[in-house]
């Protein structure tokens, strides 16, 4: 996979150089390319904002440099361009997942009170444009959010995660386990400040460890996430379960 990002800060993605994805890069599993977007100004300040039609308060991104920074980094070769925006559709790990399967994606990280808005319906003469939001709270730009998505799009490409680590995806599909939150998890020593690790987790009855790490995310979900408890199938609850 190849992802495009367009930012006026480039070394806000230095943390891509790092752990999982780091190394997906130098192996070239994945060829992450960061791009300024003030490399498409021609003006001696590099302008990317002026004042919004219309008033109001903060600056609006120009559609120029963006026009020429897409049309250079798209060139021809489909892409499909991601716009983090707090007025975006709901990136979810279904969105996660579907990403994954795409060979380029573009993201363009805006910045003051966002993009012109004809940006994207230029751009989506050419390409699929999505504009995206990574949670109902407002950020500066969409560049943290491109970091969130990145990670979680790639963490999900053949390879990328080592033996050691285990694709999340399945926490919410596998098992019996939908659309169920992760439960408590444990390692050595066995006794830590008073604290056991539960018995069953020592007792190698697989069958019983099943049982409990379910019951486990269950309350987990039904506590911190009764929104999901509330979508679970009925079938999806064991008798057992029933009784919680
Ligand atoms: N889930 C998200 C995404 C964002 C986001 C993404 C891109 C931009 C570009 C500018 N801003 C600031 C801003 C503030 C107020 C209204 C519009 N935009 C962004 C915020 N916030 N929360």
């Amino acid at each position: 996979m190849r992802i495009d990002i367009i930012s006026i800060f480039p070394d806000y993605f230095a943390p891509l150089d790092l752990s999982l994805i780091g190394r997906a890069r130098a192996s070239g599993l994945l060829d992450v390319r960061v791009h300024d977007l003030r490399s498409w100004t021609h003006d001696r300040h590099n302008t990317v904002d002026d004042t919004p039609y219309g008033g109001g308060p903060g600056m609006v991104m120009k559609p120029e440099p963006w026009g020429e920074a897409l049309d250079e980094v798209v060139a021809g070769a489909p892409a499909r361009l991601i716009l983090p925006t707090p007025s975006g559709r709901p990136f979810r790990q279904a969105d996660a997942e579907r990403l994954a399967g795409e060979e380029r994606l573009v993201f363009g990280c805006g910045r003051y009170e966002g993009i012109d808005s004809r940006v994207a319906a230029d751009a989506a003469l050419r390409m699929p444009v999505e504009e995206v939001s990574i949670g109902d709270y407002v950020l500066n730009g969409g560049e943290s959010a491109t970091l969130v998505m990145v990670e979680a799009i790639t963490r999900l490409l053949p390879g990328v995660l080592g033996n050691t680590e285990s694709a999340v995806q399945d926490s919410f599909a596998s098992g019996g386990m939908e659309n169920l939150v992760e439960g408590p998890v444990y390692t050595k020593p066995v006794m830590w400040r008073d604290q056991e690790v539960p018995p069953v987790l020592l007792s190698g009855n697989h069958g019983a460890v099943d049982r409990w790490r379910r019951d486990q995310a269950l309350r987990k979900t039904a506590r911190n996430r009764p929104d999901l408890v509330g979508a679970m199938p009925e079938e999806a609850l064991d008798r057992r379960d029933r009784e919680v």
